[in-house]
């Protein structure tokens, strides 16, 4: 089966050739509009953006093949990530590719607003050789204020301290060691305010950094402070600080990014001391072709081997796990499908235990491939992106277990659902890379998924396979695969009857209808 990719924003052309090399068809379209993007999705299984595509729900509404979003960059705010982990969707990103770039960006806007070079460069070549008008700042000795230490953040304190600045950093997440090991020291965020002789921001947008440079804390700065965005727009009060720019408070301000984009107008453009950039911290060869390679090398792993590296949506799998995980990541999701079909009253917590080598794997991902299977049957569209969010959304209860030493197989999954108070219990194994079901109600059986299986609960007693078969017999299904399995003689008991085809509504009834029969249905795999 063909795979295809859009590539929605303008990445370096380098991915379309991984992609390629790959066996991944490629289109490329950019500048799409959400309804355009909407409209064609469908027929994509993997999307690659950066700042400028904007998947939103009315998009992933309507991707019904797609299983990847490749963010070539860091920042995925463009991207409605609860929209798509309830479609499914993986969404990864490449958190360093680009990062020395940007910090590099922000050291340039940091001397280019210390120095004001862009006007003085625009009026030299006026032919002004306006000298006297800029006299600039040293950065030598003075502080800076870094909001947010994280991949940028501490490369910019790398830089900062190479040309001699003393660097203060806000971070909530900033541990002392780190610090330490960074050589900056650690502050709150009016310390920082009232300490730092320029301020650059270096963290994502969220509900607690918007506009952490508000009116109020630009108030507190130092006069003739230096502040540098490159970050994210919202960050900084755009209104203040060119009021602040305008009185002369603030000395200098660069903005690569804005609070709306594209910026092509803007109160702040002409203001004195005023620097913009296009939205370019992450304009160059090398990071470009860094995070293209590494967003479409990334998307085909997933596509291909099921690896998923950088996901902000779902657990690592690295490329040596894939092949290991894949038959244990079939038999959960297979074991869930069965829980979650003789579960379809509604089940309210859910119990997996690992039991044998199992325990040794990446056990995110195959919790996940279980849930997915159990709330498959009241769930069409839910896989192992969606599934943990469904679940918690649901308020259902996880809990999972591990027991390194297995009885009899080398490896157990045991999927528990509890319905009613009661617990449906299955377990399963991997024979000669195939699942199989190894126990139903803790009764010990083996058998094999087939597309269609016959699953009955009854009574141990005479007669009752003889009266199943016969009844199947009549209705023209054909069995394929038997196994049973009983608690002890004449007690509890279990049939599985792999059968070829589905049982006609009118033979389950007569199969219900046996009096040796508590429970039987239809399961399809
Ligand atoms: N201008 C560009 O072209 C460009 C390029 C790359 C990255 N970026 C943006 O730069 C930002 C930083 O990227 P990064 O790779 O360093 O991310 P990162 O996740 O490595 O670092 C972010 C840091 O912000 C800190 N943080 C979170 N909440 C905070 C808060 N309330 N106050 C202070 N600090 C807080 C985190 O603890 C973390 O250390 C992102 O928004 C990214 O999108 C912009
Ligand atoms: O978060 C990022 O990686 C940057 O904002 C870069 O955005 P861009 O890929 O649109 O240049």
């Amino acid at each position: 089966m063909t795979i295809k990719v859009l590539i929605g924003d303008s990445l370096a052309p380098g991915a379309i050739d991984i992609f390629k090399a790959r066996g991944i068809e490629v289109d490329v379209k950019v500048g799409l509009s959400q309804d355009e993007l909407a409209d064609i999705i469908g027929d994509y299984d993997g999307l690659a953006v950066r700042s400028a595509c904007k998947p939103n729900a009315a998009v992933f509404a309507k991707a019904d093949k797609l299983k990847v979003v490749g963010r070539a960059g860091i920042g995925v705010d463009n991207i409605d990530i609860p929209a798509a982990t309830a479609k499914g969707v993986a969404v990864m990103n490449t958190p360093f590719g680009n990062a020395v770039t940007t910090a590099e960006h922000a050291i340039a806007m940091l001397f280019a607003a210390a120095r004001q070079i862009p006007a003085a460069s625009a009026r030299t070549q006026n032919g002004e050789w306006p000298k006297k008008d800029y006299v600039g700042t040293e950065l030598f000795a003075k502080t800076l204020g870094l909001i947010g230490a994280g991949n940028i953040g501490s490369l910019v304190a790398e830089r900062a301290l190479g040309i001699k600045m003393k660097v203060v950093a806000f971070d909530p997440y900033l541990t002392e060691e780190r610090a330490v090991e960074l050589g900056v020291e650690k502050v709150e965020l009016d310390e920082l305010l009232a300490r730092a002789d320029a301020i650059t921001l270096h963290t994502p947008l969220t509900d607690q950094t918007r506009n952490i440079l508000s009116r109020e804390n630009l108030g507190k700065t130092k006069k003739g402070v230096i502040i540098v965005n490159c970050a994210r727009g919202g960050l900084v009060d755009e209104e203040a600080l060119k009021d602040l720019l305008d009185n002369g408070h603030i000395t200098a301000a660069a903005l690569d990014v804005f609070e709306t984009e594209p910026a092509k107008e803007h109160a702040l453009f002409g203001t004195r001391g005023f620097i913009a950039t296009p939205h370019l911290g992450a304009s160059t060869v090398e990071a470009q072709d860094n995070v293209a390679f590494q967003v479409a090398e990334q998307m085909a792993d997933y596509l291909l081997t099921g690896a998923v590296s950088n996901a902000l949506n779902m657990p690592s799998i690295t490329a040596e796990e894939a092949p290991r995980l894949k038959p244990f990541a079939e038999l959960a999701e297979k074991l869930g499908e069965f829980a979650g079909q003789i579960s379809t009253e509604g089940f309210d917590a859910v119990e997996i235990d690992y039991e044998g080598e199992v325990c040794e794997l990446n056990r995110k991902p195959l919790t996940s491939a279980a849930l997915a299977g159990i709330m498959r049957a009241s769930m069409k569209d839910v896989n192992m992106v969606s599934a943990p969010t469904v679940l918690k959304e649901r308020g259902i209860d996880l809990k999972e277990s591990t027991q390194e030493d297995s009885d009899t197989y080398d490896s157990l999954i045991r999927i528990k659902v509890r319905v009613g108070g009661k617990w449906r219990t299955i377990a399963g194994t991997i024979v000669n890379g195939q699942s199989r079901i190894v126990a139903v109600k803790d009764m010990a059986l083996e058998a094999k998924f087939r597309p269609f299986i016959l699953f009955i609960n009854n009574n141990d007693e005479a007669g009752f396979i003889g009266s199943l078969g016969s009844i199947l017999g009549e209705a023209g299904v054909n069995i394929a695969t038997f196994n049973l399995g009983r608690e002890e003689q004449g007690g509890d008991a279990i049939a599985m009857v792999g059968i070829d085809q589905d049982v006609p509504a009118e033979a389950m009834a007569k199969i219900e209808a046996l009096t040796q029969v508590r429970y039987a249905k239809v399961l399809r795999f």
